[in-house]
């Protein structure tokens, strides 16, 4: 029951970079958990997610709070945790990129704090283009339902990204 917010990446090779890191997070675990972020989708189709540690990348990742160079402010603490503007198709540079709220407590192990790994799945998942899905179950449902240990991407999710990319 996935929905799609229009537009896809026509190219084979999708370049994503990393711009910083949030403070409780060393920028190498930030990197890996968005690796592995990327790997959940990259498995379901003829995409090759490639990062690039410099220039102009397809999808720009950063870590901001409050006002942090979009019309589409923070709110601190809670609320929000992060955002991601879709393949819109005309061009823009800030399409595909993904803002995590700095205001938030990332982490990458406990199940207490957000789970920065399903965090960015979801996010990367709008920045392939794809809407929220009225799947409770699905990554892309409109609500965090915390981290579950070994992650596997929902049957919704694989349609849904499949139906855009197959
Ligand atoms: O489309 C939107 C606009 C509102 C959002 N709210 S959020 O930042 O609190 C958020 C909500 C749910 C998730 C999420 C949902 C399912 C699995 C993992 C994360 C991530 C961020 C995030 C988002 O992606
Ligand atoms: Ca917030
Ligand atoms: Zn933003
Ligand atoms: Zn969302």
């Amino acid at each position: 029951r996935f929905s799609h917010s229009g537009g896809r990446w026509e190219e084979r090779k999708i370049t994503y970079r990393v711009l910083n890191a949030p403070p409780e997070l060393n920028y190498d675990v930030v990197r890996e958990a968005i690796r592995r972020a990327f790997n959940v989708w990259q498995t379901f189709i003829p995409r090759d997610f490639v990062e690039v540690s410099s220039g102009q990348a397809d999808i720009m990742m950063k870590f901001g709070e409050y006002h942090h160079g979009d019309p589409y402010p923070f709110d601190g603490p809670s609320g929000t945790l992060a955002h991601a503007f879709g393949p819109f198709g005309y061009g823009d540079p800030i399409e595909g990129d993904v803002h995590f709220d700095d205001s938030e407590t990332f982490s990458v192990r406990t199940f207490d704090d957000i789970n920065l790994f399903l965090v960015a799945a979801h996010e990367i998942g709008h920045s392939l283009g794809l809407g929220h899905s009225q799947d409770s179950t699905a990554l892309m449902a409109p609500f965090y339902s915390g981290y579950q240990p070994n992650f596997e991407l929902p049957y919704d999710d694989i349609l849904g990204i499949q139906t855009l990319y197959g």
